[in-house]
């Protein structure tokens, strides 16, 4: 790339090699212009070093207190489904625009919906001097990252004057307390309100418009596959009954649910490639020296389609993760979520909140295509993630939920 090296991984064992037996060595970013613009090497996703270990450190750590594993973040999402099942209710049967929702990072808190896709980004990192001087979404990007920072910076301001630190209820008031009660005896903490901001913009980057486009793919191949549909439906029904509410756990007693839902993520990858990385010394992956200061990235898609790990890699089939006596198998290839040390830091909430949506959801309504429609375009439009294509569909209430 320009002159500095770049290397490509590609399928399972070339990524499992390197981002996982060799996790150390590829765990920084390479952080040019774009990218230092973007986050000011600040927060988790584009910071190294010790700053990245303490946000991300404290991120999981906070993510964890607010109750992330625990029933009451999960009655949260549970809400928030509950929100969405009414808003589709409300189009009676009628076809609804299969964007139309969005998907809450932290429950009742902030959402955002990024939707411009970053077609020009791969120019930005190449010729940074000259794209600075040139209109494209890159300079949206930019300017939405801006957008969010204050707004971020202004709920900051609007926390520390709540004084609620002592109490803290969520992110911001922990990492208030944190710096709070850190500044005499960390002499190279990193907790201060620059990180602070870009942490929260990091945590909406990352977590919105994935778990948003996730569930995008899922109504539509729903509503596409309407046999795969009928059986996630019954077995739904035949385990939790009329029972109003269910738990993460419970997809442990629906294994075809649970299997759909990953294939959903294994077919319709939603970041077909990593966030770059940077090789920390020279190191031989499967014979190939790569040497220190190589860009790297880890190319999931061949990694989830890689024909030596999955029998029918571009079928959309949910038995990829099923055993022939219908019981769900974890599989080592499946990673959407990427590998190693830098691996998602929203890989559970992420399950959860797509095993709650998608479930209630399809409690509550059968997803059929619209009149004279005979099949949804399931080809997907590269941008910040791969979405499909603005579809339509018609939620059709279910009487047995009803
Ligand atoms: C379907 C949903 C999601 C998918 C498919 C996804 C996928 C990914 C992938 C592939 C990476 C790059 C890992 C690497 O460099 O190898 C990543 C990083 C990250 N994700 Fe997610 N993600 C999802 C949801 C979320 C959510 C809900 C959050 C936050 C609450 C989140 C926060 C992050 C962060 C902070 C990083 C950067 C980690 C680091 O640099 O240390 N993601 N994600």
């Amino acid at each position: 790339m320009g002159h500095i090296p770049l290397v490509v991984l590609c399928g399972f064992e070339a990524v499992q090699e390197a981002l996982i037996n060799h996790s150390e060595d590829f765990v920084e970013r390479p952080l040019g212009h774009f990218l230092k613009a973007l986050a000011q090497e600040k927060g988790i996703i584009f910071s190294n070093g010790h700053t990245w270990k303490q946000q991300r450190k404290f991120g999981l750590a906070t993510m964890r207190k607010l109750g992330l594993g625990k029933k009451g973040m999960e009655h949260q999402v549970e809400e928030e489904a509950h929100q969405l099942v009414e808003t589709f209710a409300r189009a009676k049967g009628h076809s609804i625009n299969g964007k139309e929702f969005k998907v809450s990072l932290f429950p009742n808190a902030l959402t955002i919906h990024v939707t411009d896709p970053l077609t020009t980004l791969p120019l930005y990192i190449l010729f940074p001097r000259l794209m600075e001087s040139l209109p494209g979404p890159h300079k949206k990007v930019l300017a939405y990252t801006e957008t969010v920072r204050s707004f971020v910076k202004e709920e900051i301001q609007q926390h520390k004057e709540k004084h609620a630190v002592h109490d803290p209820q969520d992110f911001i008031d922990f990492y208030l307390f944190h710096m709070e009660k850190q500044s005499t005896d960390e002499p190279n903490s990193t907790y201060n309100e620059e990180n602070l901001a870009q942490c929260i913009s990091d945590l909406f980057l990352a977590g919105t418009e994935t778990t948003a486009t996730a569930l995008q793919w899922a109504l539509l191949l729903m509503a596409n596959h309407p046999d795969i549909q009928e059986k996630v439906q019954k077995e739904v029904e035949d385990t939790l009954g009329s029972s109003q509410s269910f738990s993460y756990q419970d997809r442990k007693r629906l294994p075809y649910t649970n299997a759909v839902i990953h294939e959903i993520l294994r077919a319709y990858y939603v970041l077909f490639v990593g966030i770059p990385r940077k090789c920390m010394k020279d190191v031989n992956i499967l014979g190939f020296l790569i040497p220190k200061g190589t860009h790297v990235i880890a190319d999931f898609r061949s990694v989830l389609l890689d024909p030596k790990q999955w029998e029918k890699p571009q079928d959309f089939n949910p038995n990829h993760f099923l055993d022939q006596d219908g019981s769900f198998v974890e599989r080592e290839a499946f990673l959407p979520f990427g590998a190693g040390a830098r691996v998602c830091l929203g890989e559970l909430l992420a399950r959860i909140e797509l095993f709650i949506f998608f479930t209630s959801l399809l409690r509550a309504f059968s997803f059929e295509l619209p009149e004279g429609v005979k099949e949804l375009n399931a080809k997907p439009i590269f941008g910040g993630t791969l979405h499909p294509h603005p579809y339509k569909l018609c939620a059709v209430p279910r009487c047995s939920t009803s």
